[in-house]
């Protein structure tokens, strides 16, 4: 496995999300380009300040929830950015992105998010989200094969998820701002089928993937749009009969205005994934797709933002494919 942190970084475009982690130096003005990107130096990211995590799990959990809204409003005024012409206007967008920088900033930025993540996997949901995920691959009977599976972890925070199981799972862990040198710093979304890109990893994704997992990391990007190119771009990534792993907090399907089960389903099928079971925690839903025959037919705006539930006190939370 390469070692990440010791490549030499590279000025590059990343996304809003990524954005969404400003150190608390003075950042760079946005440019935002057709795609809603952000060019900001990524080595900004390693620079940010390492805050308390919490004063208790609750504190954190709010601190963590709080984040999230932060990089919800951040995605919508990076989405606004291209419409405006007027400098008032301009001026007015990019001092509300400096609040948003400034307040993510003192939080801890992304630095502070994926570690207070990282106590919640450990200690709030009783482990990491693989602890569901390996008993099912067994059940059908992927540990049998005469290969490895060839699996990744998007948005990973530890290369450890599946190291007791490496006899048969072989793991490539990603992140856009990679906590361990076991873990490959890379944008999903820029993962080229084939391996194009930066040749540094290309090897690494030179072959389709037997299973690819999105845990807790769909609801981390704020953009509808962008949540459905995760999911379109893992379909596009996987093996033919090739497994997606999709983690959702339990809210995002129970308690959104937007998605609930049966939509999450169907837009899951549109992309060519076949639900084949589904778990549901306290706090997490858990569900494991096979990629079926007829995938890569969906193409074109299918599934909008549509109102499902109108009853008050909803979120939100919503994946446009
Ligand atoms: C909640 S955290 C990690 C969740 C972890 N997989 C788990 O199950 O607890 C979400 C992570 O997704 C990463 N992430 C978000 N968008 C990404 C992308 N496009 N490519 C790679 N990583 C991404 C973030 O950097 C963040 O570390």
């Amino acid at each position: 496995m390469p070692k990440a942190r010791a490549r030499p970084r590279r000025h590059r475009p990343v996304t809003a999300e990524q954005s969404a982690a400003p150190g608390a130096l003075a950042l760079p003005p946005i440019h935002v380009d057709g795609q809603a990107k952000v060019v900001i130096d990524s080595a900004q990211l390693s620079s940010v300040p390492r805050a308390k995590l919490g004063r208790s799990s609750a504190d954190t959990q709010r601190r963590i929830s709080r984040f999230h809204t932060l990089i919800k409003e951040y995605s919508k005024l990076a989405a606004r950015r291209p419409q405006l012409s007027d400098d008032g206007d301009i001026a007015a967008l990019e001092a509300q992105v400096g609040a948003v920088e400034q307040e993510m900033a003192q939080m801890g930025g992304l630095d502070w998010y994926q570690k207070a993540s990282l106590l919640g996997q450990s200690k709030q949901r009783g482990g990491d989200t693989s602890r569901w995920l390996v008993p099912q691959l067994r059940e059908l009977g992927l540990d049998r094969r005469a290969q490895p599976l060839r699996l990744l972890d998007v948005g990973a925070l530890s290369c450890l998820n599946y190291a007791k199981e490496r006899s048969w799972i072989h793991a490539t862990p990603i992140d856009l701002h990679a906590q361990e040198p076991g873990i490959v710093q890379q944008d999903f979304l820029d993962i080229a089928p084939g391996g194009a890109g930066d040749p540094a990893t290309a090897h690494l994704f030179a072959a389709p993937f037997d299973v690819v997992c999105l845990s807790l990391v769909v609801n981390f990007v704020g953009d509808p749009v962008r949540r459905g190119d995760m999911l379109r771009q893992a379909a596009r990534l996987l093996a033919p009969g090739g497994h997606a792993f999709l983690v959702l907090p339990r809210p995002c399907v129970d308690n959104s205005r937007y998605l609930d089960d049966d939509r999450l389903r169907a837009i899951m099928l549109h992309l060519g994934l076949e639900q084949v079971a589904a778990h549901h925690t306290a706090k997490l839903a858990h569900y494991l797709y096979r990629l079926s025959a007829s995938a890569g037919a969906a193409s074109g705006p299918r599934f909008k933002k549509k109102l499902l539930h109108s009853a008050p006190g909803r979120n939100n939370f919503s994946i446009v494919v």
